[in-house]
């Protein structure tokens, strides 16, 4: 489903990844650890076409990304991606159901009413359809950014350190959502977290060491 082979990346003259070859079936579901800098986040960017490699290949459902102008990036992602950002960015002014509608006109999707309330009730998050993102808590918050991201049933679905700001129970509802969602439409998961709850988890995990 995706491969990296000989990727490099610095900011400015720092190399903070080097990563000589990572690859995974479809479906399969993994955790990148490591501590706070170890580049984590930046992985996750590179493998969604955010950030471009100084050096290697990155592919993804058999697309080398660095062949990719930046608006084929744009469109490939919007297409084959999922992504939950640390920041969940969130449209202020809009409500939950609005933001998910617009995420769904951004993938070029049709509207699907259906599909959104069935993911809200799943989530427990009916009630709150017509509430502004500012009157979340951050666990609702965050189901809202993971609804937003498998929307379009992306292949790769990337999420960087959904669980850390949680509590238990919220951390283990927005963990279950994560897999399930994966498995149900045969996605391939990868979750950047240094959160220790997550690390029993996940049989496949690619370990990061500080540059
Ligand atoms: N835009 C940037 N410019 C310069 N350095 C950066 C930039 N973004 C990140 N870094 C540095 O690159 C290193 C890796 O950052 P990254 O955010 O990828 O790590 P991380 O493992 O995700 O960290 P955390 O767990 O704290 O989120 C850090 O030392 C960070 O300070």
């Amino acid at each position: 489903m995706f491969h990296l082979q000989s990727v490099q990346y610095r900011y400015q003259d720092r190399e903070v990844l080097n990563i000589n070859e990572w690859q995974s079936n479809a479906g399969s579901q993994w955790l990148i650890k490591g501590r706070s800098g170890s580049g984590k986040t930046t992985l996750l960017h590179l493998m969604a076409g955010l950030l471009r490699p100084q050096s290697g290949q990155i592919i993804v459902g058999g697309c080398a990304l660095q062949e990719l102008s930046e608006r084929q990036r744009d469109a490939f992602r919007a297409r084959q991606i999922g992504i939950v950002l640390q920041r969940l960015h969130l449209v202020k002014p809009l409500t939950v159901l609005e933001n998910l509608k617009l995420a769904q006109q951004c993938a070029g999707l049709r509207p699907d009413l259906n599909r959104i309330q069935n993911l809200l009730a799943t989530l427990e998050l009916s009630a709150w359809q017509h509430a502004l993102p500012h009157r979340l808590s951050q666990g609702q918050a965050q189901r809202v950014a993971i609804i937003r991201a498998i929307l379009h049933r992306p292949p790769l679905l990337l999420a960087d350190e959904p669980t850390s700001s949680l509590d238990d129970v919220n951390c283990q509802q927005v963990l279950h959502l994560l897999q399930s969602q994966a498995k149900e439409y045969g996605a391939t998961l990868v979750i950047a977290s240094h959160d220790s709850r997550l690390q029993n988890v996940f049989t496949q995990q690619l370990a990061l060491e500080m540059n």
